[in-house]
């Protein structure tokens, strides 16, 4: 056991063995289909990720923060769209007691930031979090996903540190041509040697994915339920409906469920039908 260090984070044992099904095996031979892919987030009792676009809300409690932290140790990337990179400013890095910056080697274990930022919105400079974790050689610089070549100056500042802008096109066959298909993200994720990424949000993204046509690219899905309302104009979790035959139906139910009490939270494993 690495000595602890300052900001690590453990998660105790008999919680790790129960979510660790729904986690990419540790060596991922078999290349997955395209890669493994983990949802996971926070919610309210009223299925909100925040108070408000825009804010950040703090709804895990220490037990289900250090679980994200065990996630992020256990997968090569983490993913998240543009209105969360803005409204959070997060670190996006590993804190688990062991990863390298948290007692560990260099950077072993520490996961690929990903910001999903079709416009290029998203400013990549001195005040971000992330680019200060690679800095203290406690995070990985990070890749952006976007439909636009970024500025010189923030493509420098990117590839100065290992990090890097993949362009992709936009989608062809969804109606709205602002999106990027998620086959061609994790095509392109793929690509770069990732095997495995948990996509944390927020409420576009995770409403993206829960479509038909993508929730079959999930994994594994792990929910962390805080015990409180957020009340309404919150960052709300709740896909498009989906109807067949003119009929409305449920978008999906998960399969393999385990509910686990973490501290006064409880986390939600399951794997979506269609995967
Ligand atoms: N509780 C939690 O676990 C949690 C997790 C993440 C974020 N949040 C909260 O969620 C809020 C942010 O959510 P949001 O919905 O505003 O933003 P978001 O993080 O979902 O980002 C939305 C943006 O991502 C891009 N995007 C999404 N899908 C895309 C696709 N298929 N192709 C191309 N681009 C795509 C678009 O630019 C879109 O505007 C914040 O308040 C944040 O604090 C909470
Ligand atoms: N598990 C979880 N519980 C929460 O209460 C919450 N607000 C988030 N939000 C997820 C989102 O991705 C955040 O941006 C990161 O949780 C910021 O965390 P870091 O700075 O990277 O530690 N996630």
């Amino acid at each position: 056991m690495p000595p602890l260090t300052r900001g690590a984070l453990t998660f105790p044992s008999p919680q790790s063995s129960q979510i660790s099904p729904y986690l990419p095996p540790p060596s991922l031979s078999q290349p997955q289909t395209p890669i493994h892919v983990t949802l996971t987030f926070a919610t309210s009792l009223d299925s909100s990720l925040s108070l408000s676009p825009g804010t950040q809300t703090l709804l895990s409690g220490p037990l289900s923060k250090s679980m994200t932290h065990y996630l992020r140790s256990r997968h090569d990337a983490i993913l998240i769209g543009v209105g969360t990179a803005l409204a959070d400013n997060p670190s996006l890095n590993c804190r688990i007691s062991g990863v390298g910056g948290y007692g560990g080697e260099g950077l072993k274990g520490q996961p690929r930031p990903v910001v999903l930022d079709p416009r290029g919105r998203w400013e990549v400079g001195e005040s971000s979090k992330v680019m200060q974790l690679v800095r203290e050689g406690r995070g990985r610089a990070p890749f952006v996903v976007s439909r636009v070549v970024l500025d010189g100056g923030r493509r420098r500042l990117l590839e100065e540190c290992g990090g890097k802008v993949i362009v992709l096109p936009a989608a062809q066959d969804q109606e709205e041509r602002k999106r990027i298909g998620w086959v061609d993200i994790l095509k392109a994720l793929r690509e770069e040697g990732i095997k495995s990424v948990m996509i944390e949000g927020g409420g576009a993204v995770i409403n993206d994915l829960l479509r038909p046509d993508n929730i079959r690219l999930v994994d594994s899905i792990i929910i962390t339920i805080a015990p409180t309302w957020l009340g309404k104009g919150g960052v709300l979790v709740c896909p498009d409906e989906r109807v067949e035959d003119g009929v409305k139906v449920p978008v999906e139910r998960l399969k393999d469920v385990q509910w686990i009490p973490l501290g006064e939270d409880v986390v939600l494993c399951g794997r979506p039908q269609q995967s």
